[in-house]
């Protein structure tokens, strides 16, 4: 039996987005947030996610601002740096995972965390001014924080703090958000993911163009 449905790549998208922009609640943001706060909707498949979701301000033009002078793109796990569109991006940036690393099981053991953690103590060389996006491992953002509370280690320009999940998700995200070490974005509570983080970056280097 034949199928009746959409082919056109442009046109669902197209049609996504308007479907989005009359269902959803965006009124609260700026019209940069807005073009952010859409495409995280659009990739979880979920209209009133924009309820959950808080940026600081300022947060989308330093990130894109961080993209066009070339600072990398550090992310906790492969399925957020590998979503990462290569096209977009204003500088060619690297995006950085190391959570492959061959140094990150010792380092694990030997600070008593998990590698998601422990890979983001390969990211201070090149920290200082960087996007990074944490869209999996909570544990990973509370080890963001703690590396932050040294004044000695270098600040990246913003933070998209979206890890997912029930033990430590709601919680790291709080933190952050009180913390506020840096312009950051989040998704309060137990929402977030790899797929809705890569999709913030993909909307902030689009515009950075
Ligand atoms: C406790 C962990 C959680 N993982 C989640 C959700 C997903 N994780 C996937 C995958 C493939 C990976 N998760 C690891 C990051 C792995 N996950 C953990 C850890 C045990 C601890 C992290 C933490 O609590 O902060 C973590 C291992 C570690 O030692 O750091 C991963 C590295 C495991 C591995 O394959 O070795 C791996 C990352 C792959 C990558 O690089 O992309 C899932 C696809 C689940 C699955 O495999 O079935 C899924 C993806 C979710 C997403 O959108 O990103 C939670 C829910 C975040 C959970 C932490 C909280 C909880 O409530 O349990």
């Amino acid at each position: 039996m034949p199928y009746e449905y959409e082919t056109d790549g442009a046109a669902i998208y197209a049609q996504s987005f308007a479907t989005i922009r009359a269902e959803a609640e965006l009124d609260r943001f700026d019209a940069e947030e807005e073009q952010v706060v859409v495409r995280m909707i659009h990739a979880a498949g979920l209209v009133g996610l924009e309820r959950d979701v808080k940026v600081a301000t300022g947060m989308v033009r330093a990130a894109r601002e961080a993209l066009t002078n070339g600072a990398p793109i550090f992310c906790d796990a492969f399925m957020v740096s590998e979503g990462v569109t290569r096209k977009r991006l204003p500088a060619d940036n690297d995006v950085i995972c190391t959570l492959r690393d061959p140094e990150v099981p010792d380092l694990a053991a030997k600070l008593k965390t998990t590698r998601s953690a422990a890979a983001l103590e390969l990211w201070r060389p090149r920290l200082e001014g960087a996007l990074v996006a944490i869209g999996n491992a909570p544990t990973a953002l509370f080890h963001l924080l703690e590396m932050l509370e040294d004044p000695a280690c270098p600040r990246p320009a913003a933070i998209i703090g979206c890890p997912v999940g029930f033990v430590g998700a709601r919680e790291s995200k709080d933190a952050l958000w009180e913390a506020n070490p840096v312009p950051s974005l989040i998704v309060e509570g137990r929402l977030g993911g790899s797929a809705i983080t890569v999709a913030a970056i993909n909307a902030i280097a689009s515009r950075a163009e």
